[in-house]
């Protein structure tokens, strides 16, 4: 069994990394939607500072930007207070210029993995009018999903290429591709990985949509390990649907002696509390049931104020859940 642990302000000094280790984390993930290897030299020594105080060999896994689409940099967090107007583009908030080709009044926008929402009143080729139906506070490069919109973002970002290039001198292990709609997104990423001379390096294929959903039985031959990303699977899909979505793409993965990650909110409470919730930790352990042969945190670990306990509850959680299954 893997545990990782994200990696980000709140765990990335030494001493909290050696605590993450000897709580029995196997890897972790650095999110590159958030930062570049370049900008992590300083956590990358920590890295390795922590692994070689505890013996540890992680794996390192980056997480690239991939096709998903996100807001820009913002000075300062914004706040939209439901009923008010937002607009989105030239003069407003920054967004990547694509989803403009697709907007129409009407449209949903869900921001921060749908903690906000808005809807289109009014769009241009530069920027779109919205109404804000769910407010909240918005922070720089917080996720932007149109359910139902016709994007084609390309596989790649330029950033993306830049970081592929480094993998090898930074001691990254597996790279994981976001949004994954087909084969031939994870051909391309294998022939990124190939230009930058790093063949051997794992795969790990993000289902973060229904489009990913459907496309599993194809894409299971062209990865070494599948992720049932519930953040973004949350978005897309109505919340009562994801139960059913996560089991049975564990189902496919099972059938077909695939290795498969579940991700996201597994301990969210821990952000700020000790201790877990009753139904998080059940989450958990009915996860290793299923079959996952592996377990990520991210906001715990990344920003949350309890890294090390959070990890705690993580790997005996699992563990737990393997020997009850072993026994049973
Ligand atoms: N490298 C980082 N630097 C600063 N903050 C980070 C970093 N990585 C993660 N975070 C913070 O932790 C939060 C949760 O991490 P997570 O990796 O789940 O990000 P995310 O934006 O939800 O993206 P994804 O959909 O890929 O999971 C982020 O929203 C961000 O606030
Ligand atoms: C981890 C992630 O990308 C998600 O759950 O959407």
């Amino acid at each position: 069994m893997e545990y990782f642990g994200t990696l980000g302000p709140a765990c990335a000094d030494p001493g909290i990394l050696s605590e993450l280790f000897e709580a029995g984390m196997t890897g972790v993930r650095l999110n590159l939607s958030h930062t570049s290897l370049d900008r992590c030299g300083g956590w990358l020594r920590s890295l390795r500072e922590a692994a070689s105080r505890t013996g540890a060999c992680p794996e390192l896994l980056i997480d690239l930007r991939g096709p998903e689409l996100r807001v820009g940099e913002l000075a300062v967090p914004v706040r939209l207070a439901r009923g008010e107007r937002a607009v989105l583009g030239e003069g407003g908030l920054p967004v990547p210029g694509l989803i403009f080709s697709a907007l129409r009044p009407g449209q949903e926008i869900l921001l921060d993995d749908g903690a906000l929402l808005l809807r289109a009143l009014r769009c241009d080729e530069k920027s779109a009018d919205c109404e804000v139906l769910r407010g909240g506070t918005l922070q720089s490069r917080k996720s932007i999903a149109l359910p139902g919109a016709a994007l084609h973002p390309p596989t790649l970002q330029e950033s993306d290429r830049e970081n592929l290039a480094r993998i090898g001198e930074c001691g990254v292990t597996g790279v994981m591709l976001p949004f994954v709609r087909g084969a031939d997104d994870l051909t391309a990423l294998r022939d990124a990985l190939s230009a930058a001379g790093a063949e051997g390096t794992r795969v790990f294929a993000k289902l973060e949509n229904r489009e990913g959903l459907a496309m599993l039985p194809e894409l299971l031959p062209h990865a070494d390990h599948i992720v049932i990303a519930r953040g973004d699977l949350g978005n897309d899909l109505p919340l009562w649907e994801l139960p059913a979505a996560q089991k049975s793409a564990a189902e496919t993965c099972r059938a077909a002696e695939k290795p498969f990650m579940v991700v996201t909110q597994l301990l969210h409470s821990m952000h700020h509390s000790a201790v877990p919730t009753r139904a998080e930790v059940c989450d958990i352990f009915n996860a290793v049931l299923d079959g996952a042969s592996s377990l990520m945190l991210t906001g715990e670990t990344a920003v949350g104020e309890h890294p090390a306990a959070a990890m705690r509850v993580l790997v005996k959680t699992g563990e737990e859940a393997l020997r009850w299954r072993a026994a049973h």
